[in-house]
């Protein structure tokens, strides 16, 4: 049988997995009762946080609206989260959207007319705006007024319209392609990082309170360990684990259920899962670690090139698994150790430059 075989398990495809960053249906439905309502209760990211908390206390003292607030990082890591904290620590109501949903100006132009004053405007995945509404955009966030396009050609006019003070909280996984003229006009710019396991540890017990569930420090850090640094996924591998411990054990959640759960889920103790390690073990055993094209190695474990690509090679490469080089991709020391793998016997002097390969 070919170990790399898609066909062998559905999820391959990296649209459905138990470690995937992006939101799948069921989380939507849970996230809401596991979202904290202060930032006191916001766990980790200490410097956004203070620094947001001196931007919300400032602008309530004034009695203002608050600067717009552009919020960068990875899926999973709290960004919705905190816009809805924004709004509450404000006293303000919020709106949702997000950019693939604007693809004209129009749609935008009906939103912000009918912003509240000091209404927090959430817009998800603000690089994927579409240009003319991004341009509107520019005007409504320095001046509060947008210029409302009637008519077509020759004839057209613009009429402008005044708008209410409000905040617009923007998020994106990637602050790079923001045009540096919308990401001017924020205030506030806070870059959200991967979350340390002692702070993935305290989301995890705040998640399992508000569950009703009974778990362990140790249980805890299990978890932890396999979150890839990403609250949403910490959240998710704890309901798996749940169930677990529900028809396995006697639902309590320690160290010896959770790794069992995880296990029966193919998420191991350093959070990879059956797509990653499959991808790891066709570089190293059929390639000797690399340097070896993407197409290539997509072939080998039968995925598309994007799949290897854009699912398993982001978090590969930030555990210093894989390396991208201008040769191909190659497999770093730890990956061997992790597969518990023994480098071929030419490795150990580039093991030395860091690097094994041909
Ligand atoms: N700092 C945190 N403390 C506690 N829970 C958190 C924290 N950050 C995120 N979470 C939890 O993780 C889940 C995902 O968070 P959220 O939806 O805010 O992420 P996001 O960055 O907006 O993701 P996306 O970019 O996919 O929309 C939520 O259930 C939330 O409760």
């Amino acid at each position: 049988m070919n170990p790399y075989d898609p066909a062998a398990d559905d999820d391959t495809d990296g649209t459905d997995r138990l470690v995937g960053p992006a939101a799948d249906g069921e989380d939507q439905a849970v996230e809401a009762a596991l979202r904290p309502k202060d930032l006191g209760e916001f766990v980790g990211q200490e410097k956004v946080r203070q620094q947001l908390d001196l931007v919300l206390r400032a602008a309530r003292q004034r009695g203002a609206t608050a600067d717009h607030v552009l919020l960068s990082g990875a899926p999973g890591l709290g960004k919705t989260t905190l816009s809805m904290i924004i709004a509450a620590e404000m006293g303000a109501p919020i709106r949702i959207t997000s950019g693939p949903a604007i693809q004209h100006a129009g749609d935008l132009a009906a939103i912000l007319s009918s912003l509240q004053e000091g209404e927090v405007l959430f817009l998800d995945e603000i690089h994927r705006m579409s240009r003319p509404a991004e341009e509107m955009l520019y005007m409504a966030m320095e001046d509060f007024r947008v210029d409302v396009i009637v008519g077509k050609g020759p004839g057209a006019t613009a009429i402008p319209l005044e708008l209410p003070p409000f905040t617009l909280v923007g998020a994106t996984t990637r602050a790079g392609l923001l045009p540096p003229p919308l990401r001017d006009r924020f205030g506030f710019t806070g870059h959200m990082e991967f979350y340390a396991p002692a702070e993935l540890e305290r989301v995890i017990h705040r998640s399992a309170g508000l569950l009703d569930v009974v778990i362990d420090p140790v249980g805890a850090a299990e978890i932890a360990g396999r979150s890839r640094g990403t609250p949403r996924i910490a959240n998710r591998l704890l309901r798996r684990v749940r169930d677990y411990a529900q028809v396995r054990a006697d639902g309590r959640i320690t160290r010896e259920v959770a790794a069992g759960a995880l296990e029966v889920y193919e998420v191991d103790a350093r959070g990879l899962d059956r797509l990653d390690r499959a991808v790891l073990d066709a570089l190293l055993r059929l390639f000797n670690g690399g340097p070896v094209g993407l197409s290539t190695l997509a072939v080998a474990v039968g995925e598309e090139r994007e799949t290897v690509e854009e699912v398993a090679e982001p978090f590969l490469v930030r555990e210093g698994l894989l390396a991208r080089t201008p040769r191909g991709r190659v497999a770093t020391p730890a990956a061997w150790t992790h597969l518990g793998l023994t480098p071929p016997a030419a490795a150990p002097a580039r093991a030395q430059q860091g690097l094994f390969g041909p």
